[in-house]
């Protein structure tokens, strides 16, 4: 009799757990698997010292006084979140509008395609894109368009990342991934048909540095998109509640300081570009971009608690606790900074090289 309780105790139990972490689900389907956790290029026994040395780095933003800092700690930033965003978002580390009766998976497609189609690049054209992270839209942009996308990001970790997903979609002849500073880029004056950044260039400390170089890079007559992460015109710098959000977003997120929608066509003008069209994409009629986050929170729970255990048994580092509750608090600012609409991160810039460059 005992020895039946045992059993149907201990199946009951290996449910529950399979439940709790299968059935209960990854917060997306076929992402990374909480197994495989890991610190990027950082082996596991340096996550802890490298989160702290980032948090200290990042903790007062405005204050960062070593801008050429800046680069590296947001590669450390990537090799510490790059596996729990893989796991818990998808491989697009970017938001997109909310599309009533759509899924995230296919908002999210179609907010990289409209990025592409704004730039009208043809079959066979060679396009850039900024800051590509593992490569999501560059799939979703080169299946769309069938132009060849050339991406870079300042993580070795998310090159490999992007070179092993191109590879597994068939693409790989049509993506490329290189390993380098946006700020300072190993590609030829004048040599790309068009280029796009999405939620990247906001890690530049000075936003005209990245700008001069897409446009040094890009044929004259060609377009350059970008969908950035700024203070709308509702953020009041003298409001205490309204510093904490952008605060919390910029130190969650490896952001140098961000930057009031207004300065952006201005940079972009001082380097060169004409402006094409500007529009805020969160705007309304917009649909909340931020309710993928809040529908989120049970698999947050479960994501702390798998990572606590993760952890605790050794498979994940030392540390990923640590990042995990940064994300986890860094989520709730990003929610309030799009209700209260102070905070956009995707206001979108369209510019073009004049032909006459
Ligand atoms: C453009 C940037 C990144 C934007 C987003 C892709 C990420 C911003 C915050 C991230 C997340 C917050 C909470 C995490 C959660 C606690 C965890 O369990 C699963 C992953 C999260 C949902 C994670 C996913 C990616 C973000 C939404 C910045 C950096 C410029
Ligand atoms: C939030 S991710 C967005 C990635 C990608 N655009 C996407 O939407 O999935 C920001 C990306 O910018 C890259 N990045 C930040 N600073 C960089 C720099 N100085 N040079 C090159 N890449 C950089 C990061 O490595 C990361 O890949």
């Amino acid at each position: 009799m005992e020895s039946i309780t045992l059993f149907f105790t201990g199946a009951l139990l290996a449910a529950g757990i399979y439940w709790f972490l299968c059935v209960l689900g990854p917060a997306e389907r076929k992402g990374k698997r909480a197994v495989d956790l890991s610190g990027g290029s950082i082996s596991a026994e340096k996550v802890q010292d490298n989160y702290k040395q980032y948090w200290s780095f990042f903790r007062r933003p405005k204050e960062i006084e070593t801008a050429d800092k800046v680069p590296d700690f947001v590669d450390t930033f990537y090799n510490l979140v790059t596996d729990i965003y893989e796991w818990g978002w998808g491989q697009s580390f970017h938001f997109s509008p909310h599309i009533p009766g759509k899924s995230h998976r296919d908002a999210t497609r179609l907010h990289e395609e409209m990025a592409v189609d704004l730039i009208q690049v043809k079959p066979g054209q060679k396009i850039l894109d900024v800051g590509c992270g593992v490569g999501g839209p560059m799939r979703a942009i080169a299946s769309h368009s069938r132009a060849n996308v050339v991406g870079i990001t300042i993580n070795e970790y998310q090159v490999n990342r992007a070179r092993l997903h191109n590879k597994k979609a068939g693409l790989d002849a049509l993506c490329e991934v290189v390993c380098g500073n946006f700020l300072q880029m190993p590609f030829d004056d004048n040599s790309f048909d068009g280029a796009y950044s999405i939620e990247a260039t906001c890690h530049a400390p000075k936003l005209e540095e990245v700008y001069a170089e897409i446009y040094r890079v890009l044929k004259p007559g060609s377009m350059y998109v970008s969908y950035e992460w700024v203070t709308t015109e509702k953020f009041k710098p003298e409001d205490d509640e309204h510093v904490e959000v952008i605060q919390g977003i910029e130190r969650g997120d490896a952001l140098p300081g961000l930057r009031a929608y207004v300065d952006i066509a201005e940079t972009a003008k001082k380097v060169g570009f004409e402006i094409v069209k500007e529009k805020d994409l969160a705007a309304p009629p917009a649909e909340p971009w931020w309710s993928r986050l809040k529908m989120g929170r049970l698999a947050y729970w479960r994501n702390h608690v798998v990572v606590q255990i993760l952890s605790a048994v050794g498979v994940a580092p030392k540390g990923t606790v640590d990042v995990h509750e940064m994300l986890f608090k860094t989520a709730d600012y990003l929610t309030r900074g799009g209700e209260t609409g102070i905070f956009s991160p995707m206001h979108m810039i369209l510019c073009r090289k004049p032909e006459s460059s």
